[in-house]
């Protein structure tokens, strides 16, 4: 088992601790974790201490070794990162692009890689756009060879920002589906920052729940995300419904401190 353990980490900008002492006993492999929480409640800045991009003090600890004491270089074979804002839109093409993330870890022969870029395309059902310039994409078409670009790079731990941000709803269906399966077809790491708390019941395995940098609570999505937990980390009246097909979904019904 090559599970994941984040040891009391803590990050500050300046004097303000915005993860403060956080511990994740495990974050499986061949499972997608997410990671939920309010604005500000410091996914995105655990998501980069994690991959060790931005400064932070404790230990993330993967196959025996502290992730955050390792070179750089040794880091990036193992951990990808997949920001919030979309790839900057250079004049290269997305094949391209996909090539240089790839080239970028590795020196698999050239015929290889673009097999398997192609493949990629095709999974995400994006082949139409290889040749387009990141430049001319659209911002969810951005946000797809983003993804694209980070799958290439073969990762085992896959860290990924908002990656549905810009995407319709078909896209974010079939991105999610596409996520799982890359997940425990290649028995990786994923945790995924969401907003939307119904695709993180309906597609997710594991949920970790962030309030002010500390963890509330973690668990199956079904168990953690109760009327309870909503109340107290978003400030939200909330239900959860089960639909025809025994599905689980949120609806909200208004504000705890509504007057
Ligand atoms: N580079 C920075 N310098 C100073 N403060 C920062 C920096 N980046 C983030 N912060 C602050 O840290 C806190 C956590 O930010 P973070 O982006 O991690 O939250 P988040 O949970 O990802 O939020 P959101 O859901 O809005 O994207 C916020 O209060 C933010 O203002």
């Amino acid at each position: 088992m090559s599970d994941l353990l984040i040891d009391t980490l803590s990050v500050s900008y300046g004097r303000r601790k915005v993860i403060d002492n956080l511990t994740v006993e495990h974050i499986a492999e061949g499972k997608v974790t997410t990671l939920l929480g309010p604005n500000g409640s410091g996914k995105s800045t655990l998501l980069k201490a994690m991959a060790g991009l931005t400064p932070s003090v404790g230990k993330v600890m993967f196959e025996g070794k502290d992730l955050l004491a390792a070179h750089f270089s040794e880091r990036a074979k193992q951990v990808v990162y997949l920001p919030q804002s979309l790839p900057a839109s250079v004049h290269l093409r997305a094949f391209e692009s996909m090539l240089v993330a790839r080239k970028a870890s590795d020196n698999q022969s050239t015929e290889e890689v673009i097999d398997e870029a192609m493949e990629l395309l095709r999974k995400l059902g994006i082949e139409n756009l290889g040749m387009c310039y990141l430049d001319q994409l659209s911002g969810g078409q951005k946000q797809l060879v983003g993804l694209a670009q980070a799958l290439i790079r073969k990762p085992k731990i896959l860290l990924l920002d908002e990656p549905l941000s810009a995407l319709d709803l078909n896209h974010q269906f079939h991105v999610m589906e596409m996520i799982k399966q890359e997940t425990r077809e290649r028995n990786i790491i994923t945790v995924i920052v969401l907003h939307d708390i119904n695709i993180a019941l309906q597609h997710t395995d594991y949920v970790l729940m962030l309030k002010n940098g500390h963890l509330i609570t973690s668990g199956i999505p079904d168990q953690v995300i109760t009327p309870e937990v909503l109340a107290e980390v978003y400030g939200v009246k909330g239900r959860v419904e089960h639909c025809s097909q025994g599905k689980p979904h949120v609806m909200i019904d208004g504000l705890v401190n509504a007057h």
